[in-house]
């Protein structure tokens, strides 16, 4: 799967706990993510990450566009709630994207843990329900 991080700097420490935590499920994916998010990932877990922009400057629009061509599979975003964001905009538009291609979206650790253990358990069938492959009865 492809699945993007990105960690606004109040909760960045978080994310790096959080891939440390599950290190072993993501190392078997593979990782974009905004620029320093991205960075400090790779640094302090050694996974290999595919980085974009920094937020500010673009990459929440860049990760957008893997969305919107239907490259992402899953978006981990530990968004910042209690700051104010320059580029508030370009993280309520990637928000929107996820939600026009029902692309799985954890916006905290509590959800993203359920969504890694999805994963774990290789039972996301978004993409088949979608397409009208797969009947859940
Ligand atoms: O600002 C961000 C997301 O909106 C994250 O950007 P960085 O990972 O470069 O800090």
């Amino acid at each position: 799967m492809e699945i993007a991080l990105i960690a606004h700097d109040k909760k960045k420490d978080d994310m790096i706990r959080f891939v440390t935590a599950y290190q072993d499920i993501f190392a078997q994916h593979r990782l974009y993510a905004t620029g320093t998010t991205g960075k400090r990932i790779n640094e302090e877990t050694n996974l290999p990450v595919i980085r974009f922009q920094s937020g500010p400057y673009g990459g929440d629009q860049e990760i957008g566009a893997l969305i919107a061509n239907n490259k992402l599979d899953m978006v981990i975003f530990f968004r910042d709630p209690l700051t104010a964001q320059p580029h508030e905009p370009d993280v309520t538009a990637l928000i929107r994207l996820c939600d026009v291609y029902s692309v799985p979206l954890a916006t905290n650790m509590g959800t993203a843990e359920v969504l890694v253990r999805g994963l774990e358990k290789g039972d996301l069938q978004w993409r088949s329900i979608i397409r009208g492959e797969t009947r859940h009865e």
